[in-house]
């Protein structure tokens, strides 16, 4: 992509409502426009980080065995009169009534809508575990948003949902959401680390929520150290046992305020980090809190009818982005991941106007793309203060220089945003380093 033509509205100025990084820079570096409190517009630039990030999430949970499947926003409220939540829900759920005068919601979240499709099609216990999930914005009217992406209004979230015939199956199906989770936020460049939760609306009897350690989090947690420092599995058996993994991942203590025990915080000592974390995911298992009062029931082999067993699993993907830059930012700006960056590389004619440097860049980028690469190209007319200092903000990987000093010999310099690092190599040698 050409600078000169990308709709990228960066801001010189920090935008007075913006109290943290990531949302200063996601408006800085014109990633998001707000249309409304807690309501956003995804800019291009955004968008394709939101999309990455939706990407490594439907891997992770295609790989765990998940079935990507996608449910309306706009829920019917007869579903959740029958789970009873309707009511209990309170001010945060948005209602809506159509013209026929039906209530009907922005779904804040999709149990019952769920269970409603479950129930509607299966009926043998030959038919679970089933583990299904969709990408889908959803509408919490939260009384306070801020922080930008991090409490929206709208946003979007993963959400997973597991049918099982017993207690025994249901813990499979959270064990396979937990090992999932692991490896997701490791993937997105995140230490998240599972903490045991309260179970809140969703309801149920387990639930752990995953935390990236950031001072603007939202949340006080409470953790051993060691955890920082566990390995994510990699090569996962799903179909095997997964327990082992969980309780090595449990076993040490890891609390949100809201469930901290001092006592026992207390007497790790030194080993006790205390630290703000994001929540970026949590994951629920809440036995038959849906399936009984909506009559989600199986056959059994001997022909009773058993409630299914079910939980039901969150990963803010809006909310990512927001908790990625809280993880990897500078006073430069945003240092993204290459697993999500929205560009590869960032290549800069230092010298616009210049016509060797203008036609080595041309063609490096020409060739840079042909080979696949993903570039952002500034070819603006800027000086080279203002053109670093923009490649710095949006926070891309590697920024391959090209001035007239270099390109007389043919030498590009290459810069890593993350630790500073500037090499020089031959121009002829920047497409196969990044391919
Ligand atoms: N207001 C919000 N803005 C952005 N992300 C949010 C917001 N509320 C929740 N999230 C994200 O969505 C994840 C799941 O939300 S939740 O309420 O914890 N869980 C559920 O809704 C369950 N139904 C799991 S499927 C959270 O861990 C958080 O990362």
């Amino acid at each position: 992509m050409r600078l000169s033509a990308y709709f990228l509205p960066t801001l010189k100025e920090t935008p007075a409502e913006a109290q943290i990084a990531s949302h200063r820079l996601m408006l800085r570096a014109g990633m998001v426009r707000q249309a409304s409190a807690g309501i956003y517009s995804w800019l291009p630039m955004g968008l394709k980080v939101l999309k990455k990030i939706e990407q490594i999430v439907r891997e992770e949970q295609d790989a765990a065995g998940a079935q990507e499947m996608l449910m309306p926003t706009i829920q019917s409220a007869d579903l959740w009169r029958e789970s009873g939540r309707y009511d209990a829900y309170g001010p945060e759920m948005l209602r809506i009534r159509d013209r026929h005068q039906r209530d009907m919601l922005y779904g804040p979240t999709n149990e019952e809508q769920i269970t409603d499709i479950f129930r509607g099609a299966l009926r043998s216990y030959k038919d679970v575990p089933k583990l299904l999930y969709h990408i889908q914005w959803k509408f919490r009217d939260e009384i306070r948003p801020r922080f930008g992406v991090m409490r929206g209004r709208e946003f979007l979230m993963k959400d997973s949902y597991s049918f099982d015939l017993d207690n025994a199956g249901a813990r499979r199906s959270y064990n396979k959401m937990f090992v999932a989770y692991l490896r997701t936020f490791a993937r997105l460049g995140l230490k998240a680390i599972p903490m045991r939760a309260d179970t809140g609306p969703i309801g149920g009897d387990m639930s752990h929520e995953f935390l990236v350690l950031a001072e603007t989090g939202e949340s006080e947690v409470y953790c051993h150290k060691d955890f920082l420092d566990f390995e994510v599995p990699e090569d996962v058996d799903y179909d095997g046992d997964l327990q082992p993994i969980v309780d090595r991942w449990t076993s040490l203590y890891a609390a949100t305020d809201e469930i901290h025990d001092s006592e026992q915080a207390a007497a790790l000592g030194d080993d006790l980090v205390t630290a703000r974390g994001i929540e970026v995911g949590h994951i629920f298992n809440f036995s038959t809190k849906y399936s009984k009062p909506m009559n989600a029931v199986v056959t059994g082999s001997e022909g009773e009818e058993i409630p299914v067993e079910m939980g039901s699993y969150g990963i803010g993907v809006s909310r990512l982005v927001g908790a990625i830059i809280e993880a990897s930012h500078d006073d430069n700006g945003i240092i993204w991941p290459e697993s999500v960056t929205p560009f590869k590389v960032g290549l800069i004619n230092l010298r616009y106007g210049d016509e060797a440097c203008t036609s080595a860049c041309d063609t490096l980028y020409r060739d840079l793309r042909r080979a696949g690469v993903e570039v952002l190209y500034d070819d603006r007319d800027k000086k080279a203060g203002a053109k670093f200092a923009d490649m710095d903000l949006i926070g891309l990987p590697w920024q391959v220089v090209i001035g007239p000093r270099g390109v007389k010999n043919g030498i590009a310099e290459v810069k890593n945003r993350a630790d500073g690092e500037r090499i020089e190599m031959p121009i002829a040698a920047v497409v196969e380093r990044f391919a």
